[in-house]
């Protein structure tokens, strides 16, 4: 099945909303399908319904077509009262509050456009029609606020004919004459043509229409019928009274809201006054019917007329699809309002600032099936319109209002006070008592505005000359570093001083910040300003009155910043007392930190100059037992070679007498050493050692053989 999804195409799925993500300040064109019953014609035609309602839902199926709406009315699904209660009820209201409104209907020739519009109403006729029920509701509801407001209602009514507009309620329409082949002609006397204005505010208006005044519903009615006699209308195969132009009637409600004294004798607030004065419009328009020359069998006249309904029509399609078509419509896409009178007319309800129904009439007809279809598709389009409706005042009639109401105010006190209230002399005083103040108020601001002026001046100044004085330090810094006047020059432009002036004020804004967060932490050290001192030491920080203090720059300069004190402040004083506590804290700290680590270097010195003579002693003593040790064993080795060489004494062997000789002599030698050694032990431990391990070692070296050695 082909579901219409409001885009102009079809497809497979059905699409519930199209329409997703506008601000809420617009609104959607609501459409509404009228399905009119079988007529009597269709009937003895033999015709057949091809529309199906899907029950409880807004949506119908054609042929193998389906359209969504925003309300299906007719037939079995609603009776025809309720397109007034559902559709054009909330627009009858929205009216009240200033909202402009149109209700279009749309349709094939015969489909019921005039029916459900009720445009061919007459007096003491049906009222079923749209345009009846409008009528008597608003009659009703401006009943109901005559206590709050004075309404004034005007009425036009006009068609569109070949396009050409034509004033229904003309109390002197023009004559007509008949032209040979071409049908009537209108002869204009005297009264200028009708014109399609856009003022400048945007709206559309018609210069020289008759707009009359109406007071009560009957004359309206008799209005509506007056112009609905006018209208041009004409028998077609189609339709035996089928209307040959497109009709406009225009309803306008305005209205001044009544001001009620508040009861308890208060001031009114702003909004007492709001929505004084409103003026909205309701369009009706009943649309000529599409046809085709082929079905209504038109010729000659009726031909061209339909050749310019359909004309209107396609121009009125293009200005929805225009306007349908998501894309475009944000593009700022071109809308061709112009290409027609209906659709230049139309231009505030489609896209607008209207709230607007279409209401879709098709014939259930199988043998119109066609261009039922077409109508469901054109209407399905117009949803994807969003107007932006908004409230009509007149700023001019609404400040008048609101001014009258004030006097009217006025003039209650006045009464009230002339009734009992405080005597004239004592008004006269108070009076007199409030203008004095005022006056002096004004002195005051506008001292107050020069006070402001002049700091603003010297803190520039103050911004210049700390800008200039850096500027020098970095040429001077650089001349040192051996660069040329020119290279200078050509190195520090503009570009460079707006840098510097950027860095300056950050650093005096960090500077304020600073100085406040230590202001804030030692309290103690602030004390109030002493009066001014005379001295000339204060060339730049000279007392100024009214103006802000200053604030302590990197190297103790002071720059005055505004609205942070004010008095008479002598701020040489001031430097010195926010310079001081931050100086003497940092040196303070830093002393106190250079002792805690000179200590510890001493404690270290101390630890390598002078060693414990403890830990020294014990080192010693146990070197002592160690080395006496050494001497026993070498004592008894001594023995044991003393006892080798008597044995070898006692040998023949020549080899053996001279290594007895050779060790003699080295027992001799050792025997010197461990004299030696006793002589020692009196010295100081560290030589002893020394001495001891040292010898003893050479004289083992010497003489014993390598495994006994390592052994
Ligand atoms: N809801 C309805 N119930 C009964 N009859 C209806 C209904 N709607 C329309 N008709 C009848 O259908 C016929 C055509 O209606 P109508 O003149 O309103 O059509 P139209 O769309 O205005 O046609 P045209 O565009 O040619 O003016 C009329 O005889 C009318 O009485």
């Amino acid at each position: 099945m082909v579901m219409e999804n409001g885009t102009g195409y079809e497809s497979e799925a059905f699409e519930e909303e199209s329409i997703g993500d506008e601000s809420e300040a617009t609104q959607a064109v609501q459409v509404a399908l009228n399905i009119r019953p079988l007529i009597a014609l269709e009937r003895v035609q033999g015709c057949r319904d091809c529309i199906t309602v899907v029950p409880g839902e807004p949506q119908v199926q054609i042929g193998h077509h389906s359209f969504t709406f925003d309300y299906i009315f007719g037939r079995a699904a609603t009776p025809l009262p309720s397109i007034f209660d559902k559709c054009v009820k909330p627009l009858v209201e929205g009216l009240f509050h200033g909202y402009n409104a149109t209700v279009l209907a749309y349709g094939q020739t015969g489909s019921g456009k005039t029916y459900t519009m009720g445009t061919g109403y007459t007096v003491g006729g049906s009222t079923e029609g749209v345009i009846p029920q409008v009528m008597q509701t608003i009659f009703k509801r401006m009943e109901t606020l005559k206590h709050k407001a004075d309404f004034q209602i005007r009425v036009s009514f006009i068609e569109i004919l070949k396009e050409e507009i034509h004033d229904l309620l003309d109390p002197n329409p023009p004559s007509t004459e008949y032209i040979f082949g071409g049908g009537l002609k209108a002869l204009a006397v005297g009264k200028p043509p009708i014109q399609i204005r856009e003022t400048t505010a945007g709206e559309i208006t018609l210069m020289g229409v008759t707009e009359a005044d109406v007071k009560s519903l009957e004359e309206m009615a008799a209005y509506l019928e007056h112009g609905s006699l006018s209208r041009a209308t004409g028998s077609t195969n189609m339709n035996s009274h089928s209307s040959r132009s497109h009709a406009i009637f225009t309803i306008t409600l305005e209205q001044r809201r009544k001001w009620d004294p508040l009861p308890d004798g208060g001031n009114p607030s702003p909004e007492d006054f709001n929505e004084d004065y409103l003026c909205a419009k309701l369009h009706l328009v009943d649309l000529a019917g599409s046809e085709r020359a082929k079905r209504t069998g038109a010729d000659g006249l009726r031909f061209k007329e339909g050749v310019h309904i359909n004309r209107g029509l396609l121009a009125l399609g293009n200005v929805i699809s225009a306007l349908g078509d998501e894309k475009k419509r944000r593009e700022g896409g071109h809308v061709p309002y112009r290409d027609s009178k209906l659709t230049r007319l139309l231009q505030d309800s489609l896209g607008g600032n209207s709230r607007t129904v279409m209401i879709a009439c098709v014939s259930p007809a199988d043998v119109n099936a066609e261009e039922s279809i077409n109508t469901l598709k054109y209407a399905n389009r117009a949803r994807n319109i969003r107007n932006k409706p908004t409230v009509n005042r007149d700023p001019l009639a609404a400040e008048m209002l609101r001014m009258r109401q004030q006097l009217e105010l006025m003039q209650a006190e006045l009464l009230c006070a002339r009734a009992g209230g405080p005597s004239n002399t004592e008004v006269q005083m108070l009076k007199q008592k409030v203008a004095w103040l005022e006056a002096s108020n004004m002195d005051l601001q506008r001292e107050l505005e020069e006070a402001r002026d002049r700091i603003e001046a010297i803190s520039r100044c103050a911004l210049e000359s700390q800008v200039e004085r850096d500027t020098l330090r970095i040429k001077l810094d650089q001349l040192r570093s051996g660069k040329t006047f020119e290279e200078l020059d050509q190195g520090l432009d503009v570009q460079t001083d707006d840098l510097l002036k950027e860095y300056v004020i950050r650093i005096q804004e960090l500077e304020s910040e600073l100085q406040q967060l230590q202001y804030a932490r030692i309290p103690s050290y602030y004390s109030p300003p002493r009066p001014p001192s005379t001295s000339s030491s204060r060339s730049r920080g000279e007392s100024i009155a009214g103006a802000g203090f200053g604030v302590a720059g990197i190297d103790g300069d002071i720059y005055l910043r505004p609205g942070e004190f004010s008095g008479d402040i002598d701020t040489d004083d001031l430097r010195n007392q926010f310079k001081r506590p931050s100086m003497q804290e940092k040196f303070d700290k830093e002393l106190r930190e250079i002792d805690k680590r000179l200590e510890q270097k001493e404690a270290e010195i101390k630890l390598f100059v002078r060693p414990d003579s403890k830990v020294l002693q014990q080192h010693f003593e146990k070197k002592l037992v160690e080395l006496e040790e050494e001497k026993t064993h070498l004592q008894q080795e001594r023995g044991k070679l003393m006892m080798e060489l008597e044995s070898f004494a006692h040998g023949s062997d020549r080899n053996a007498l001279k290594f007895q000789e050779a060790r003699l002599q080295k027992l001799k030698q050792l025997k010197v050493q461990m004299q030696a050694q006793d002589e020692v032990e009196d010295e100081p431990q560290e030589l002893q050692m020394w001495s001891i391990t040292s010898g003893l070692k050479g004289f083992f070296q010497e003489i014993m053989p390598r495994n006994l050695l390592n052994r």
